[in-house]
């Protein structure tokens, strides 16, 4: 599902290049449901912004299901972040002024192939898959920390992605429900057969992941199932 290598990151910073990623090799299975585990500044949020496509590395290769896209268009990437990728963030990205089942709708209303009848189904699917149906009228200010990242859960997962990647989407929560979101997220990884990438800097949720690829200093130094 995702190649890297030999990745570099490199930002610009006034005079200075600040070295973001130093060279980094990984391979995530389809299926995988895998952890970017590293303290804070090691290079999480930047590795995963390239798989997201989301930016592009200073050097090395990045392949999503079987395509290079560090050499891709910025339109390619817009239709791939759009069908391929499905994207989870640390602070929920909800819309305030839309109530639950529209913020699940909204990316399916950019897929002009998906019907009305289509869409109606699909959203009320994950809807459910979240267990939120009693809550689809509720605005994201009426609802839980967890109950907004349940939304974003069945927002990214909508289209169909064949990857969902998430950038700390537990950091906001209590220990508790964040352990209850990351169980959601394993659960749906078997009933969809989505990949999920997530990173984390905490120990319990690093340990419900399958594999856990652990950063430092911007470079991978192993982990669990490799
Ligand atoms: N836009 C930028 N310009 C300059 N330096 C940056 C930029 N974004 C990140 N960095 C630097 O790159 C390094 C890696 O940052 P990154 O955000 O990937 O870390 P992280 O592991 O996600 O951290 P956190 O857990 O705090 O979000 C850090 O040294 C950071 O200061």
């Amino acid at each position: 599902m995702i190649v890297i290598k030999n990745v570099t990151k490199d930002y610009r910073l006034g005079e200075t290049d600040i070295r973001a990623l130093r060279g980094i090799n990984l391979q995530i299975d389809k299926g995988d449901f895998s952890t970017i585990a590293g303290a804070s500044g090691s290079g999480k949020s930047t590795l995963l912004n390239l798989i997201g496509c989301l930016d592009r590395p200073t050097s090395g290769e990045i392949w999503i299901g079987g395509t290079q896209v560090n050499i891709m268009t910025e339109r390619q990437l817009d239709q791939l972040r759009l069908r391929t990728i499905g994207f989870i963030f640390q602070s929920f990205n909800l819309i305030p002024v839309l109530n639950v089942y529209e913020n699940v709708e909204l990316p399916l209303l950019i897929m002009k192939e998906v019907s009305t009848a289509e869409r109606k189904k699909r959203v009320n699917h994950f809807i459910e898959a979240v267990g939120l149906q009693d809550f689809a009228q509720r605005k994201p200010s009426e609802l839980s920390g967890g109950q907004r990242q349940r939304v974003a859960v069945a927002r990214a997962l909508v289209t169909k992605p064949q990857l969902v990647l998430a950038d700390e989407p537990t950091a906001n929560l209590d220990s508790k429900t964040a352990i209850e979101i990351i169980d959601l997220m394993k659960h749906i990884r078997s009933s969809e057969n989505t990949t999920f990438v997530f990173s984390t800097h905490d120990p319990k949720i690093m340990e419900r992941a399958d594999k856990v690829l652990h950063i430092e200093d911007g470079v991978i130094i192993g982990g669990k199932g490799d």
